[in-house]
């Protein structure tokens, strides 16, 4: 028996309509933190900060006064939209999520319902639209994160005790609603909000509030895409409502981390943000620990997508506005392996056929031909594909040399093996094309 809901999800299963497949077909997705951290970027009067540097206000070393005064030196001259877009269209990513607001509360938008914001900086001018114009341009779709918690303002509370505290927050609550129908009617080509900074108590309470906004926001702009991590039910839950039932659009809560496994999806839509390094989202100038290379963040991508998902790599660029070299490298690498293979990826998803030790399958939904990408080579460079009853592999080539056909030796009923040519120094993972025939059904079989 299902508990009773206002608050809850509104949908039962997929989104179907044009702008979901679009969202779910992209594959691809570049976030990009930027704001007032990527000045101290990690230090702060000579002091490393090992935390995530767009967490450095939060630090006990670094006074919240003195963080509040960093939109005083907020000038990124270097700031160049285009390159931007240029960058991410050669990584071949389909859309990019940009901070509007992170938990800092400083506004990279010109915003009429607080002086914290990039109007009052050196630099003066707003960001977020020219970073929409350009990456428009280039054809990738714009999505606006946005954090709910706000440190600057003065009616933010994470949880509510007091009849001030709740008096104060009717406050905070009218202005995030001003900032969110504010940011949707400067920017009415944005395709959808990534939201953060929700699991405090207060907001929690807040699952009439949140649902109605939520209903305002997408009659602004139809079709408007809003993840599972925006708004509580009536009992408090986020991502999934009292009845297991997914709240918004798609699963937001792959952050840093990947599924394993289909079931783990639960069948639903669902994207993956990831840091280059371990845990840095905004620019920290000195990465420790464990940095991806090209050949892993291409593996995430692959399989998020072989698990119907999308996968979103984050930049974090400096306190000038460059895009760091680290990631500049990273966007050629992975870029180069796009060109060749991005068939393997764009409108593609989960293939049910029995996972294999050598990678991932994915299906292209249009075309229902298969991909193996290919990240362990056997060591005698046979690949064991298990297909469904009465499915011929009669064409199998490789996205680099098409021209190279594949012959499946059958080692057992619908079992087959195939034997890659490709040469050892392929930088990034070999993939495989099957294109699947339907065999005849044989009478009485
Ligand atoms: C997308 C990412 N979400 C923000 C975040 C993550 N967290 C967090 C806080 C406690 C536990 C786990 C995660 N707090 N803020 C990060 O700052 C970044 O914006």
């Amino acid at each position: 028996t299902s508990i009773a809901l206002e608050h809850g999800s509104h949908r039962l299963g997929k989104r179907t309509d044009e702008m979901m497949q679009t969202w779910r077909n992209y594959g691809l997705g570049q976030f990009i933190h930027w704001g007032l951290y990527a000045i101290p970027g990690g230090h702060w009067e000579g002091k490393y900060y090992g935390g995530a540097a767009e967490w450095i206000r939060s630090w006990k070393d670094m006074p919240n006064e003195a963080y509040d005064e960093l939109y005083k030196e907020f000038d990124p001259q270097n700031f160049d939209p285009r390159a931007w877009a240029k960058q991410a269209k050669s990584l071949g990513a389909k859309y990019m999520i940009i901070t509007t607001k992170h938990h800092d509360g400083f506004c990279l938008w010109p915003s009429e319902y607080t002086d914290y914001d990039v109007t009052n900086s050196p630099y003066g001018k707003d960001i977020i639209g020219p970073l929409v114009e350009a990456y428009d341009a280039e054809g990738i779709d714009v999505y606006l994160y946005f954090s709910v918690m706000d440190w600057n303002h003065l009616g933010y509370r994470s949880k509510l005790e007091t009849e001030e505290d709740r008096e104060a927050y009717e406050g905070f609550k009218e202005f995030t609603r001003n900032q969110l129908l504010e940011l949707l009617d400067l920017y009415p080509t944005t395709k959808g909000l990534w939201f953060d900074g929700t699991w405090d108590a207060a907001w929690k309470e807040q699952a009439a509030f949140a649902d109605k906004l939520e209903t305002e926001m997408r009659e602004k702009i139809p079709g408007l895409i809003i993840g599972s991590r925006f708004r509580p039910d009536d009992y408090g839950n986020r991502h999934f409502d009292s009845n297991g039932d997914l709240m918004g659009d798609y699963e937001q809560g792959w952050e840093r981390k990947l599924p394993e496994t289909f079931e783990d999806t639960k069948g639903n839509d669902w994207d993956c943000v990831m840091t280059v390094p371990e845990n840095q989202w905004g620019y920290h100038s000195d990465w420790r620990g464990h940095v991806k290379t090209s050949f892993e963040l291409i593996e995430m991508l692959v399989k998020s997508v072989s698990l119907n998902g999308n996968f979103v790599m984050n930049f974090g660029p400096d306190g000038q506005g460059s895009i760091r070299e680290e990631e500049t490298k990273l966007a050629a690498e992975i870029g180069d392996w796009m060109d060749v293979n991005h068939e393997a990826i764009y409108g593609c998803g989960y293939l049910d056929w029995k996972k294999q030790d050598w990678g991932y399958y994915t299906k292209n939904r249009e075309t229902g031909k298969v991909y193996m990408v290919v990240f362990n080579r056997p060591l005698n460079g046979a690949l064991r594909v298990k297909t469904p009853s009465k499915i011929g592999l009669e064409k199998v080539y490789s996205l680099k040399e098409p021209s190279v056909t594949y012959e499946p030796e059958e080692v057992h009923k619908d079992e087959y093996f195939i034997h890659l040519k490709e040469s050892k120094t392929s930088k990034g993972p070999v993939v495989i094309v099957i294109e699947p025939t339907k065999e005849k059904q044989q009478e009485g079989t």
